[in-house]
């Protein structure tokens, strides 16, 4: 692993159903920003889970720079798809309950996503906007080395899409990384440091985006990502029921204790 790799994702198989969902992935980790974008089916929350030790890979293996550090256990930080924190509890009381897990500061980490002054607000009074942002909150409280962060933005308007994003690329810095996955490319231009494409379970490409555009001709992720995949219409694979006994299901109680994690993914 070179100086700056967190984490690595070596010949990374995943199945359901006997379909692989993700096929010998390799992927590295390095500080800053990474964006997997991809079509819907690619297996972008597969890889996240994985990285995350959310999810169990049928083959392969995933390394950490961090795995042997006296604080190991605290060292990445997982906001699933789904979220189910309590809606009767206060954003404030929400994080001191992860604080615990994870030594973070509930009112530091909530200024950090700009949500300090809903720290008394009930979860059910949140906006989808500020539950993504709280969840933001939530996987970087203790600072991470790996943040991992599914979808932060879905489901929310232009404005809030934005402050989500900045919010989650806020937290990397030389030694940590984030690493978010995301349909909206035009913020992955904005703040990706190095982006994986991922097509039907495969890496298309993978690296800097400065360096991806300059190899493929093009001025931004959009236009990478239609040179790579295509409009990927095609691209979503059907990888059975979710009852398949090929492994554990997405953030099951597999979960090492290396990972604070908000809520688990059922699908
Ligand atoms: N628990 C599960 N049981 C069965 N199949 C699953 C499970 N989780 C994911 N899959 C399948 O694996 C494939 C990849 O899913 P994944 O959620 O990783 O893709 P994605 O790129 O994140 O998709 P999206 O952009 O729609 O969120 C899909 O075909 C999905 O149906």
């Amino acid at each position: 692993m070179s100086e700056h790799t967190l984490a690595e994702l070596v010949d990374v198989t995943r199945t359901y159903g006997g379909v692989p969902v993700l096929d010998e992935v390799s992927v590295s980790i390095t500080s800053g920003v990474t964006v997997v974008v991809g079509p819907n089916g690619s297996g972008k929350s597969t890889l996240l889970g994985i990285l995350a030790g959310a999810v169990e890979p049928v083959d392969g293996e995933v390394r950490y720079a961090h795995e042997n550090g006296a604080d190991a256990g605290k060292r990445i930080g997982y906001l699933p798809q789904r979220v189910p924190f309590r809606d009767a509890f206060t954003a404030r009381e929400t994080l001191g309950f992860y604080a615990a897990l994870a030594d973070g500061d509930p009112d530091a980490a909530l200024a950090d996503v700009g949500l300090a002054d809903a720290g008394d607000k009930r979860v059910a009074a949140l906006s989808g906007g500020m539950r993504r942002l709280l969840g933001i909150a939530q996987a970087t409280l203790g600072n991470p080395a790996i943040a991992v962060l599914d979808e932060p933005t879905s489901g929310l308007d232009p404005a809030m899409r934005e402050r989500a994003f900045r919010a989650a690329a806020a937290r990397a810095n030389d030694d940590t990384a984030v690493v978010v996955s995301s349909h909206d490319l035009d913020l992955v231009d904005s703040y990706a440091d190095e982006i994986v494409v991922l097509d039907r379970g495969r890496v298309a490409a993978a690296g800097s985006v400065e360096r991806l555009l300059t190899d493929h001709g093009v001025e931004n992720v959009t236009s990478l990502f239609r040179a790579v995949v295509g409009d990927g219409a095609s691209a979503v694979t059907d990888a059975g029921d979710g009852d398949s006994d090929d492994g554990p299901e997405n953030g099951d109680a597999t979960a090492p204790e290396s990972v604070h994690v908000a809520g688990v993914s059922d699908r």
